[in-house]
């Protein structure tokens, strides 16, 4: 399978605060890799690195082969789609209208629009559907239309890898998987950050997790996922087993003073433990 953006020994630093360290991965094309790791781990610093947000001063990031200082930003938007955090600036758009910026790396400055990109938006609406809601305000829609939005606009821009910044952050778990299946039936290259692990264990092929800037494992959710590294990473006790109905590894966290060695005493919602 061929790589399509990789990151070599990339670190990245503010003043003397090493955030994001030494860190080697690379992405193949058409898999799924999954970010994890605590708050403040460095996940979206190392998004950022990806795309050129933050400039990388050590180590390299490549995309498809180039290293992505010596190539325009225009270049990188047309390989890079990304669904950040912060949508501030797109906030008082129509759904239409931001959808439509997917066109841009496409098109020169005083390109007109021709049927062919009327077509690509209007399919890219059906595709997460939103045809109906094409002149709604960004910020009048739910945090799952949002999300649906943005994508509409990753879909219009025919990039080939995808990054997403906590993509199900805010949803409901209906809407949680909505976004996932959807986004997976692209069939692009994702990078995606996830703070729910059984959603990541689900929908990722890989997963990268890292604890103070620094890589702890890149591997299956299988062999990422075990209950020594995710209880020295987290702080919190942990049973991994089996998602009966996915056969992903399913993880449950122990409360802050919860056995472990005994999951069957820790009853739910608060109850009495019975030792
Ligand atoms: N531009 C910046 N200037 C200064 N510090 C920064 C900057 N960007 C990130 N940091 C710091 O880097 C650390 C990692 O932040 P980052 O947002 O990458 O973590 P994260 O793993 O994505 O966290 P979360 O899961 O909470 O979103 C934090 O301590 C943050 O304050």
């Amino acid at each position: 399978m061929s790589v399509v953006l990789e990151a070599n020994n990339l670190s990245w630093q503010v003043g003397n605060k090493v955030i994001v360290e030494q860190i080697s991965f690379s992405l193949k094309k058409g898999e799924t890799l999954g970010i994890v790791g605590p708050n403040g781990a460095g996940k979206t610093s190392l998004l950022k690195c990806l795309y050129r947000e933050y400039i990388v001063e050590k180590g390299e990031v490549r995309l498809q082969g180039k290293n992505i200082c010596e190539v325009s930003r225009n270049y990188i938007a047309q390989k890079i789609a990304v669904v950040g955090q912060h949508h501030d600036s797109i906030f008082d758009l129509t759904v239409f209208d931001v959808v439509h910026m997917g066109l841009l790396p496409h098109k020169g400055l005083f390109d007109r629009d021709n049927s062919e990109d009327l077509k690509l938006i209007e399919h890219a609406l059906q595709k997460v559907d939103l045809h109906t809601k094409a002149e709604q305000v960004f910020k009048t829609l739910s945090g799952g239309e949002q999300q649906r939005c943005l994508i509409a606009r990753a879909i219009v821009q025919r990039s080939d890898i995808l990054i997403m910044d906590e993509p199900t952050n805010h949803l409901d778990v209906f809407y949680q998987h909505q976004i996932l299946s959807l986004v997976k039936k692209l069939k692009l290259s994702l990078v995606i950050t996830v703070h729910d692990l059984n959603l990541a264990a689900q929908y990722c092929d890989r997963l990268l997790l890292m604890s103070d800037g620094k890589l702890k494992a890149i591997n299956t959710p299988e062999k990422v996922l075990t209950s020594e590294c995710l209880q020295q990473v987290f702080k919190l006790n942990c049973v991994v087993d089996t998602n009966p109905f996915t056969q992903a590894p399913r993880i449950t966290f122990a409360g802050l003073h919860h056995d472990t060695e005994h999951p069957h005493l820790v009853t739910l919602a608060g109850g009495l433990n019975e030792n």
